[in-house]
């Protein structure tokens, strides 16, 4: 917990209750429903909660914005998303549901009201976000398959509407098609060596009528 302190050092009361509460729940449903490897439970904090938060050093969103989280897991990057910026709404996705059940749990155990959570295959969802959020689901040509015409039309961030995903390693032939994508690097912003390698990537995606 102090690690998302050390980076996100003016969090309310509310939001840092949360955040303490996110490990017990994780802890306790892990136990039922294997959603978190049992390395990475230990590590919550650095191999999830914060890298999900990595997204909100490159872009702050704006209250009312709507973000598309596909292939959530148990809830990441969503659900710390969703506690920084309480303002937002956030819809996770997942076609397996008893990943969702867990995620189901934690946001009513932590009382989030910003969250909707759908048991689907993303390409079956029939609405449009400002950004869509994702980690570890697919390579950016299937993705981008995947979400397009799923992007809102009215722009309200300089940051053009778009994905914004975790990816790690090195991108280039992933990414050479995509020529307007914007790379931002985590080790620019957290000093654990777990994010050495680790980016934020930010392709921007045209509206389709
Ligand atoms: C490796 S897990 C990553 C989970 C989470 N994003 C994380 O980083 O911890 C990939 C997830 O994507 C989901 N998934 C894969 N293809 C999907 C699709 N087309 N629509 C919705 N979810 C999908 C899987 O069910 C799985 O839960």
């Amino acid at each position: 917990m102090e690690l998302v302190l050390k980076y996100f050092p003016n969090l309310t009361k509310d939001q840092i209750d949360k955040f303490e509460t996110l490990e017990s729940l994780y802890q306790d449903w892990n136990l039922k429903i294997n959603v978190v490897s049992r390395k990475d439970i230990d590590e919550l904090y650095l191999r999830h909660v914060l890298h999900s938060l990595g997204i909100a050093k490159v872009i702050s969103f704006k209250d009312g914005s709507r973000i598309l989280d596909v292939g959530t897991g148990g809830g990441f990057p969503g659900i710390p998303l969703a506690i920084l910026f309480p303002e937002c709404n956030f819809h996770l996705v997942d076609s397996i549901a008893k990943k969702l059940k867990v995620v189901d749990e934690v946001v009513e155990g932590l009382g989030l009201t910003n969250v909707k959570t759908t048991h689907s295959r993303v390409e079956d969802i029939n609405e449009t976000y400002d950004f869509i959020v994702s980690r570890a689901v697919a390579a950016m040509p299937t993705f981008v398959h995947w979400v397009k015409g799923k992007i809102a039309k009215q722009q309200n961030h300089d940051f053009k509407n778009g994905i914004l995903y975790l990816k790690g390693g090195d991108l280039t032939e992933e990414l050479k098609d995509y020529k307007t994508t914007k790379v931002y690097n985590l080790n620019d912003y957290f000093s654990e060596d777990f994010y050495e390698t680790k980016k934020v990537v930010h392709l921007p995606l045209k509206f389709k009528g």
